[in-house]
């Protein structure tokens, strides 16, 4: 029987197309045009797959999400996002998402990330993942699928001073039982540090549990740390066994730390102390030999000062602490990264692209990589997907990183305080400085209006941060035409995305 895949788009033409694309490869597609209406249909329908737009109209990602894990929590979700929305979207896939796919949508790509969701089982809230002694597990963070063995799962070590400098701090602190604090950007590796952490200790055969606690609701955060008793709340069914005795003997990793509620971190100050805990609604306490590995992307410093966060805890926690600099502050590891992402990619999909043109390798050296390591890894996956030849070359990377020097901002002695005229200067959003213009690459007079064009369509493109809908209402086209002028600029320039859905 044909897999049912449920599209969720309030961009009807572009559930047309993905409905016509999905059922010419046999599935059963059916959509969606609201996140309300999808949720109708979830009350009667068991889809096998998900693919949600992450902005729609009724309801954002976050929402649809949530929604749709209380409602099918095995169900796979596919979020599909623009490019300048995937920092958000990784943010997402912690709530559940199996994957996301940006925008514009490659057939190719949707295909292989469907067929690779349906195959894999959905991963679940809670985020718990199973000891790994030999391999890293840091694919999409928390959340173990259960499979071992593949190259996604070997750690790499950077090349940077800021890179080895961490190595030697990972191990200095491995073998000892301290408690440890990493802070660092999402996608950074914060993660994977502390699975070499928990793997250079005497804990190394015994689990590591990771958790995200900004995923965490006030409600169930408790019994998703601590465990329930049956019966103790409305919805305790049966008994749970929270993270921390899962981790028994091991380590846990308590991400987003300064995310957890208050109240938790009450329990939590306890278990730290007095090393027992009991579950919620028990009467009975567990003994607990677990090393705690917390991460943050806030000071939780700064956290204490808020008020936010209790400070005897932040205490607890501060026997050590790793900060890992932001991807674009290490750009020696950049290549080293890239190309490891290549290769596990190259064996995922059975190709053999050889490397990258120096006009790449100076984009990504370049390119701010707000996403880290997690956004450079879905570049070359897509990259490495697109690329014709032997080597990934700037037509395969994503507009939005190739043009990102264009875009940059020419501070350097410029009159900030003047921007330049555009069209849409009465739109109300903060002027932009003056920046160096793009070469002319075509000639004649029919070029330059098109390279003045497109340099209004830069601008606008990065006054509303990349996002095509807005750029087009901004520069009063439909987005048809956007597309349309961006293609035509790429065509004549020689970079081209070719099979576009
Ligand atoms: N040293 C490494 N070797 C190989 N891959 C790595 C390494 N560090 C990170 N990665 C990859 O980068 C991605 C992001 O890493 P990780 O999940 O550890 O980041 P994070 O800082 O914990 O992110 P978040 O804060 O969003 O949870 C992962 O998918 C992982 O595959």
């Amino acid at each position: 029987m044909a897999e049912k895949i449920l599209i969720i788009d309030d961009d009807k033409d572009m559930c047309l197309v993905l409905k016509r694309f999905l059922s010419k490869h046999g599935f059963e597609a059916i959509e969606a045009n609201s996140g309300k209406k999808a949720l109708e249909i979830l009350e009667g329908t068991n889809p096998d797959l998900i693919l949600c737009d992450f902005k729609l109209e009724d309801m954002d990602g976050t929402t649809i999400l949530k929604n749709i894990k209380d409602k099918l929590p095995a169900v796979p979700v596919i979020i599909i996002t623009g490019y300048s929305n995937i920092k958000t979207a990784v943010e997402v896939m912690r709530l559940g998402a199996i994957d996301y796919v940006t925008k514009p949508l490659l057939p190719d790509e949707i295909l292989i990330t469907i067929k690779r969701a349906l195959k894999e089982p959905a991963p679940v809230v809670t985020q718990v993942a199973p000891a790994n002694t030999e391999e890293y597990n840091g694919s999409r963070t928390q959340v173990s699928n259960g499979k071992k063995g593949d190259s996604n799962q070997i750690y790499i070590f950077g090349n940077s001073p800021d890179f080895k400098n961490i190595l030697n701090q990972i191990d200095l602190v491995g073998p000892t039982n301290y408690s440890v604090i990493i802070y660092g950007e999402s996608g950074s590796g914060k993660e994977a540090i502390a699975q070499e952490i928990h793997k250079r200790s005497k804990r190394s055969d015994k689990p590591f549990i990771a958790i995200d606690c900004g995923a965490l609701s006030k409600e169930l955060a408790g019994s998703e740390l601590f465990g329930h008793e049956k019966g103790s709340f409305t919805g305790a069914v049966g008994q749970k066994i929270g993270s921390f005795e899962l981790a028994n003997g091991g380590t846990i990793l308590l991400d987003e730390i300064a995310n957890l509620p208050y109240d938790v971190q009450v329990s939590l100050l306890r278990v730290t102390q007095e090393r027992k805990m009991k579950r919620v609604g028990g009467t009975k306490d567990i003994d607990l030999d677990v090393r705690i590995i917390v991460a943050s992307n806030e000071k939780l410093w700064d956290a204490c000062r808020n008020g936010k966060f209790r400070e005897d805890l932040y205490h607890r926690f501060n026997e050590f602490q790793i900060n890992v600099p932001p991807l674009r502050e290490r750009k020696n590891d950049v290549m080293i990264f890239a190309n490891h992402f290549l290769n596990i990619t190259n064996q995922e999909l059975g190709k053999n692209v050889k490397g990258f043109t120096p006009e790449v390798e100076t984009i990504f050296q370049n390119y701010v990589w707000h996403g880290n390591l997690r956004e450079l890894k879905n570049v070359i996956k897509r990259a490495t997907l697109l690329a014709d030849g032997d080597v990934i070359d700037v037509k395969s990377i994503p507009f939005e990183v190739s043009n990102y020097t264009k875009l940059q901002f020419d501070n350097s002695g410029a009159d900030t305080s003047a921007p330049i005229a555009s069209p849409y200067m009465d739109s109300g959003l903060p002027p932009t400085p003056s920046y160096t213009r793009p070469i002319i690459k075509e000639t004649g007079l029919k070029g330059a209006g098109i390279d003045a064009e497109y340099e209004i369509i830069l601008e606008a493109l990065k006054r509303v941060n990349f996002n095509k809908s807005k750029a087009a209402k901004l520069l009063k086209i439909d987005r048809k035409t956007l597309y349309n002028k961006i293609k035509q600029y790429k065509e004549l320039n020689n970079i081209e995305f070719h099979h576009e859905v």
